[in-house]
């Protein structure tokens, strides 16, 4: 018996267009997810994960275009469904953790009255239940309050209750929810996040710069350089059998791997416009590269239980593993 995927994207494409020509900001990216599934979206600045978030909500701003031969949440085509019908999806289907709390909420605004915008004639019973799942109990007295007087903790809780609890959707699209917290208050959101998951049966895309968030929090990961999914694994298989050269280099700069008085390793150059080359967007910086990688773009084929991008991936047995990495 198959069970349909709560969401499907495939074959999806955003260009931007901008004064100084059309930037393809995605670039063909297919992943599925299950309910109850988290899904991390991994990649450095500019790579295209938060423009993945915003093509699936439809909330692409007017420069862009989108094309996916499918885009599918619960079995609905989200590409070919009416601004009203998104206004339906938005927030009861699909709910989004935007990545800066203080900015997501009006600075003139007491909080009592956002999240009446949100929760309607919601009773201050279940205002204050809901306050309470998400461990801000305590705020519920300090309502009349502004954003600027709660910490970047509460305030990002109380948007992961409005985007996972108030109206219950069944997909939560989480945007770097944990960037601006630091390491303690971390920790808690990302348990929370986990906490609704198992409670509710979420399915969550997560999106983040760093590896290691995304080994707390995630079953399976994708990859994205220069607008690509170079690679998409189980969370354990990529850690321990990276196979596209670009994940190798990130799992080899990650700060918990460094030897006190090591070398700090980094990813030579730059994936500034790399999604105009006419071959693999990492070549220029990639260790393995050969000629066919600047001349031809390669597909996405199954390696192990991986799926990469790469016309030369490792294989289990560490075949064609990188020449400094094997030194
Ligand atoms: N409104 C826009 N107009 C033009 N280009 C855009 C726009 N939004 C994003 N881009 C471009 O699309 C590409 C992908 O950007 P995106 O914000 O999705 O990357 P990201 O991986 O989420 O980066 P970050 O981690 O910094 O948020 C970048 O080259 C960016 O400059």
């Amino acid at each position: 018996m198959t069970t349909e995927p709560l969401l499907s994207v495939r074959d999806l494409d955003v260009l931007f267009d901008t004064a100084r020509g059309r930037v393809p900001a995605v670039r063909g990216v297919s992943f599925e997810l299950a309910a109850g599934e988290v899904f991390g979206l991994v990649g450095e600045s500019g790579s295209g994960k938060s423009t993945v978030l915003s093509a699936i909500m439809r909330l692409l701003p007017g420069v862009a275009v989108a094309n996916a031969s499918q885009m599918n949440f619960q079995g609905s085509d989200l590409m070919s469904m009416s601004a009203g019908q998104l206004r339906g999806i938005r927030g009861t289907g699909i709910g989004l953790i935007p990545q800066r709390p203080m900015t997501s909420l009006s600075p003139v605004t007491p909080l009592r009255k956002q999240l009446r915008w949100f929760l309607g004639d919601m009773p201050q019973s279940e205002i204050v239940d809901l306050l309470d799942q998400v461990g801000l109990r305590a705020v519920a007295e300090r309502l009349d309050g502004y954003p600027f007087e709660f910490s970047g903790g509460q305030l990002q809780r109380l948007l992961i209750m409005l985007a996972a609890l108030a109206r219950r959707p069944s997909l939560l699209l989480a945007d770097e929810p944990t960037t601006t917290l630091d390491a303690t208050v971390q920790a808690q959101v990302l348990r929370l996040i986990l906490d609704l998951r198992d409670r509710l049966g979420l399915g969550v895309v997560f999106v983040s710069h760093d590896l290691g968030v995304i080994a707390q929090v995630c079953d399976r990961v994708g990859v994205m350089y220069a607008g690509r999914l170079v690679e998409a694994a189980p969370i354990g298989e990529l850690f321990d059998n990276p196979r596209h050269p670009y994940t190798q280099a990130l799992l080899r700069a990650l700060p918990s791997r460094y030897k006190r008085g090591e070398r700090i390793k980094v990813i030579e150059g730059t994936a500034a416009g790399a999604n105009r080359l006419p071959g693999c967007a990492f070549a220029p910086r990639c260790p393995r590269a050969e000629a066919m990688c600047r001349e031809q773009e390669p597909e996405t084929r199954s390696v192990g239980g991986a799926l990469v991008r790469c016309h030369f991936p490792e294989d289990a047995a560490g075949a064609n593993k990188p020449k400094e990495a094997a030194a």
